[in-house]
């Protein structure tokens, strides 16, 4: 009941009055289905077959003026109020229809963009923790489960208005054996509890299994390539089979759960109908006119009443669903970089120097520190290179510098400032991020470019391909600027993915232009020319440079040396290659010997 009562309020957020306006028009449905039953008293008494004795019964008494109709002008009257009766009645049932699916279709895009929007919103640390098929498994199947539960939710609000009309009707006909039957109907209810019981049980089954499903293939997608090559086909369809047969096997069990609980409910509409029809004879001493009416009420009731079991049963298995939702939603918020809509629209003005103020940083309080006093001072406008071996803690730092990685003792300083979050979007603004596994998107090279600057001109794009060295390649494939280049470019060479990643962060006209491993699959000819094109930009641009070829760093202003998340050589790339107890100059020398 409290889920229902929180749908409801969610429901009600989203659309507001429009929920009343159909509530009322489910209560007018209840009523006009009402007044078409006791049509059929005066309507049957018209035909004069049997006397249904209208006046003994207080609510069939305004049909006691008709008695005086003759039948000929009488029965046509009741007829054509019939048929009034009836099409009105189904026409607001159909704006109804229509406005609840539009009301559960808009409650799906409110739940969709809230949580999206929520998702990207949330910082860095929240997109460590959780698998990215878990959330692509919410956003995808469980929010649209979840909008099925509201539009059972109102089908069940809907049931609930019609029976409280219904019963009403019955019970101002006959208190007595309407009593008798509600009595056995939440007779029903009671035991019928472990059906809802089991439905939730069931919905958390589905969900896990849903998880389970999406998680285990998006990995193997993935990996087809490793999946093919290290032949682990069989062992991959296996779990496949397994897990498809635990999800064919809990779909199985929830329709025999469902199928089990109408069934008791028919066959307890049987017996209760068969029951009352006896006792309002023999006990209650039933009218004619009052029996046919309670037949009538209570045989369209009782489909009513198993609906609302089904629809609550719906509910119950839409519950975790839903929950998953809004614990996302909410965990999303807490974990808020900063207060949506207070972001600044302009890139930051870095004039000196960002700095690292005995920063401290780990994943897990768990866990040892990947980063431990840091004091490390990047001066704008030059370039920085960042050396270790691996592990060393380098793109965790390079993440504290951005500001997705909060530090947990310290503190960034830009310009000697510190670094508040309602700045970090403007400081992203100014940067220009080359991860080691750039992300291009399935569609054209210029797409993909434009991405990050839409106002980019024919001009501009080839500067930036020039810039990077793609400007050949891309003029060679087979539409040039307008080729597709795959799922994350998979058509293109790796060495050609970043030289593509690396003509898209300069496209962006950045003050801060971050490499990490960028070059690391180009040829030391391509390399040599992306290393002039960066001396070029030295003056203009702050270059902050991971590299583990020292080779490609040879022209930075300052090297930093990082072991075991700590800072243990800083200087220039000259002075540190001839501190000969260094372990700049030890990876340099293992590097040259490598070649040689
Ligand atoms: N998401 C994560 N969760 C937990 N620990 C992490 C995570 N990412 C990195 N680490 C740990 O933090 C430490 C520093 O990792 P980091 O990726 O910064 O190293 P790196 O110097 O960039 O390495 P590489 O040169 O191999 O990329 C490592 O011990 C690593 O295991």
């Amino acid at each position: 009941m409290k889920s229902i009562l929180y749908f409801l309020k969610q429901i009600h957020s989203y659309s507001g009055k429009i929920i009343y306006i159909n509530l009322t028009a489910m209560a007018s449905i209840g009523l006009l289905e009402g007044v078409a039953i006791l049509l059929l008293v005066p309507l049957i008494s018209m035909s004069g077959v049997i006397d249904l004795g209208i006046d003994t019964i207080p609510l069939l008494q305004v049909f006691s003026f008709m008695e005086n109709i003759p039948a000929s002008v009488g029965l046509p009257i009741i007829l054509i109020f019939y048929v009034f009766l009836v099409v009105g009645q189904n026409i607001v049932k159909r704006q109804l229809t229509v406005k609840n699916t539009s009301i559960q279709q808009g409650f799906l895009r409110y739940m969709r963009v809230e949580t999206y929007r929520s998702l990207l919103h949330a910082n860095w640390s929240f997109f460590i923790k959780h698998r990215k098929s878990d959330l692509i498994n919410i956003l995808t199947g469980e929010i649209a489960r979840s909008s099925a539960g509201a539009y059972s939710v109102l089908q069940f609000i809907a049931s609930l208005g019609f029976s409280f009309i219904q019963i009403t009707l019955a019970f101002v006909l006959s208190p007595s054996i309407t009593t008798f039957v509600l009595l056995c109907g939440l007779v029903l209810i009671f035991f019928n509890r472990k059906f809802l019981k089991r439905s939730l049980a069931l919905g958390s089954r589905n969900y896990e299994l849903g998880r389970e499903y999406l998680g285990g293939i998006t990995d193997q997608v993935n990996g087809i390539k490793d999946i093919k090559s290290n032949t682990l086909e069989a062992s991959r369809i296996e779990w496949f089979e397994s897990v498809t047969e635990k999800m064919e096997a809990e779909q199985v069990e929830y329709t025999r759960l469902k199928s089990t609980s109408q069934l008791y409910y028919k066959i307890a509409s049987a017996v209760l109908i068969a029951a009352f029809i006896y006792f309002a004879l023999m006990l209650f001493q039933a009218q004619a006119a009052q029996l046919l009416l309670i037949i009538a009420i209570f045989s369209r009731l009782w489909p009513t009443v198993a609906g609302i079991q089904a629809s609550m049963e719906q509910i119950a298995t839409t519950i975790p669903s839903f929950k998953a939702v809004i614990s996302l939603q909410n965990e999303c918020r807490q974990s808020a970089e900063f207060e949506i809509g207070s972001e600044n629209k302009h890139a930051l003005q870095v004039n000196y120097q960002i700095q690292c103020e005995n920063v401290f940083f780990r994943y897990n309080s768990q866990t040892q520190y990947a980063l431990e006093s840091i004091d490390l001072t990047i001066p704008a406008n030059q370039m920085t290179a960042f050396v270790g071996r691996s592990g060393a803690g380098k793109s965790t730092l390079i993440d504290i510098l951005m500001g997705l990685n909060k530090p947990e003792k310290g503190q960034v300083l830009i310009d000697g400032r510190p670094l508040r979050s309602d700045q970090l979007t403007s400081l992203r603004r100014a940067i220009s991020y080359v991860p080691q596994d750039p992300f291009l998107f399935n569609t054209t090279v210029r797409e993909n470019l434009e991405l990050v600057n839409g106002k980019a001109t024919e001009g501009e794009i080839w500067e930036a391909l020039e810039f990077s060295s793609a400007a050949e390649f891309v003029q060679k494939l087979p539409n040039g600027l307008d080729t597709v280049i795959g799922d994350r470019g998979v058509k293109l060479s790796g060495g050609e993915r970043q030289r593509l990643v690396l003509a898209r962060a300069i496209l962006r006209n950045p003050s801060i232009l971050v490499l990490d491993e960028a070059t690391s699959a180009l040829d030391t000819e391509n390399e040599a020319k992306i290393q002039g094109a960066l001396e070029r930009l030295k003056g203009r641009m702050t270059i902050i440079v991971i590299a583990h070829r020292l080779s490609t760093i040879k022209n930075a202003d300052k090297v930093v040396v990082l072991e075991e998340g700590r800072i243990i050589q800083e200087g220039a790339f000259a002075k540190l290659s001839v501190e000969k107890k260094g372990v700049f100059s030890h990876l340099l020398r293992h590097q040259l010997e490598a070649i040689q």
